[in-house]
């Protein structure tokens, strides 16, 4: 590529160097501002486990006649039904299911899937042979940035590390050529399908819900040119199936635009391993190069201040780090990290429970070390489904004191506006019932203020007119109305501030505080080990 490309009304892709294609300011672009809105992403299709859930064209979530989820409450009620041809994908209604048939490839897909019937093709299976159908129409109609012809394969490199990765690609390949059969129309080579799924491994996005929990997979060229960092200045958020790149801070002019690919909890040693398998390079950002993240810090046994990783006292008291006990826990660490990350591991209650009180016991780890704030957040998940709101909440409330300020230090990161939000509506769930071990907490205080932080916010995280902010600002109001406040007065009054900064709730924070402490405490007491 010679000269830059315009990518919106603020971002350009140019070449830059040894990471290929990568896209930068064109202006300066201020803090918490849209970069990029990508209303018609290329393919975005759920995932296996949400085959069955979510429309396959605009992927809005079935709703049913259930209640009860926090997350379910953020939506319409919605009612999907299968397409009649193969009974595989659904669609809330005609619309969705006339885009996905004739702009989105299902016309092509659908008398595949039907053949396999009742086996039903794995996620990137279907992706792949979606890919191959679009990259056919595209050679009509290329667009600037050379479309899915010009993303990055990497498939030297996927052949040199050879492996169950590679072996899975070339089945992988053969099925989907062998299935493309069925279509009777275009037939594809096991070799060109093996190269669309090395280049859906490396430029695929996992499309989220509001709340981030992932649904899908996304593959969009546009969205495919912003480049790596562990230390992102933007950030990728789906609106049903539409996708915007906001930005975390502001960017200066020239400035190369990145977002983060893995999850951002983990730590050095696992981000560069993941990086470099499954894209190829190594990460040279300023977290991965220098200073260790702050979520990596290690904690005083005497003070319980943290204490970075690179240091050998505790900057506080001058207490030594023990460095063998701490060897110990890093390690436990990663082994608890790489033991969930395994291909169907155990995520019941109990043992998630095990696992991070074995953490907590090494008495040196804080709940923002990786993958602490996991468990929390995926225990919290756990307990909200099984409608136990106050277990939910104690995860909660500890993420929110001790972990979103840490791992997502910008206010309006989206993430944090959100598990925000989530830790209102459960607060609202158990300040119904006669919740114990919250001690003097004023619920109804601590709800104002959540909510306030969550409509103070919401514009730079997610967009004024976004699904999240109207759904917000709504409920907002909602509980404002019940308590006979004028909600309009309140959230301007403390607009911008968050929990923290608002004088009357300081009390209430500092509560917070403590029930996080006590519960952590609890966790740490009760370990077996
Ligand atoms: C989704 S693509 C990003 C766009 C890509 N640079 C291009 O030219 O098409 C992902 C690939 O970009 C490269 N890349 C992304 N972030 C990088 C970084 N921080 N350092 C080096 N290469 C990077 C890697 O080759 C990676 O597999």
């Amino acid at each position: 590529m010679s000269s830059p490309i315009p990518l919106s009304d603020t971002a350009y892709v140019k070449d830059c160097g040894f990471a290929g294609r990568g896209a930068f300011a064109s202006a300066l672009i201020p803090a918490g501002a849209e970069i990029l809105s990508i209303l018609d992403p290329l393919i975005c299709v759920p995932d296996d486990a949400h085959l069955d859930s979510c429309c396959h064209y605009c992927m809005m979530e079935d709703t049913g006649e259930a209640g009860g989820s926090v997350n379910q409450a953020y939506k319409p009620p919605t009612k999907l039904s299968y397409c009649l041809g193969c009974k595989v994908v659904k669609y809330c209604g005609k619309a969705c299911q006339t885009n996905d048939w004739k702009r989105k490839g299902h016309s092509y897909e659908c008398p595949i899937y039907r053949a396999q019937y009742p086996k039903i093709l794995p996620t990137t299976a279907r992706m792949t042979l979606r890919m191959a159908k679009l990259f056919l129409a595209e050679t009509i109609s290329a667009n600037k940035i050379g479309g899915i012809g010009a993303l990055k394969t990497h498939i030297t490199e996927f052949e040199k590390a050879g492996g169950e990765r590679w072996e899975f690609g070339n089945l992988l390949a053969k099925a989907t050529a062998e299935f493309s059969k069925s279509s009777k129309k275009e037939n594809f080579e096991p070799e060109f399908m093996r190269d669309l799924y090395c280049k859906l491994l490396v430029n695929s996005i996992t499309a989220t819900t509001q709340s981030f929990d992932p649904i899908g997979i996304a593959v969009d060229y546009h969205a495919a040119m912003f480049n790596h960092s562990c230390s992102p200045n933007a950030v990728m958020v789906f609106d049903g199936r539409q996708l915007f790149l906001r930005s975390l801070k502001e960017i200066p002019k020239d400035t190369e635009i990145t977002i983060s690919y893995i999850d951002i909890f983990m730590t050095r040693k696992e981000r560069k391993e993941e990086l470099s398998t499954r894209y190829f390079f190594d990460c040279m950002c300023p977290y991965c190069s220098a200073e260790a993240r702050p979520s990596e810090y290690s904690l005083c046994q005497k003070c319980k201040k943290v204490i970075p990783l690179s240091s050998n006292a505790c900057p506080t008291c001058g207490e030594t780090v023990p460095e063998e006990q701490l060897l110990d826990a890093t390690t436990l660490a990663v082994s608890v990290s790489s033991a969930r990350r395994k291909k169907n591991a155990d995520k019941s209650i109990p043992v998630m429970l095990e696992s991070l009180r074995s953490l907590y016991a090494t008495r040196l780890l804080p709940s923002s070390y990786h993958p602490i704030p996991q468990i929390h957040q995926d225990l919290a998940t756990a307990y909200i489904d099984a409608g136990d709101w106050t277990a939910a909440l104690k995860h909660l409330v500890t993420l929110y004191v001790r972990v979103y300020p840490v791992v997502y230090a910008t206010p309006y990161h989206p993430i944090r506006v959100v598990r925000t939000f989530t830790l209102a509506m459960v607060l609202i769930q158990v300040a119904v019932g006669a919740p114990e071990g919250f001690g003097e907490l004023d619920f109804t205080k601590v709800l104002y203020g959540l909510l306030v932080e969550v409509c103070g916010n919401v514009n730079k995280s997610h967009g004024e007119g976004s699904g999240f902010a109207k759904m917000a600002r709504k409920k907002t109001e909602e509980v404002m109305v019940d308590a006979g406040i004028d909600s309009n007065r309140e959230v301007e009054k403390w607009m911008g501030k968050g929990l923290r900064g608002i004088p009357e709730l300081e009390d209430e924070v500092g509560k917070l505080v403590q029930i996080a402490e006590k519960f952590v405490a609890e966790l740490t007491a009760v370990s077996k080990s």
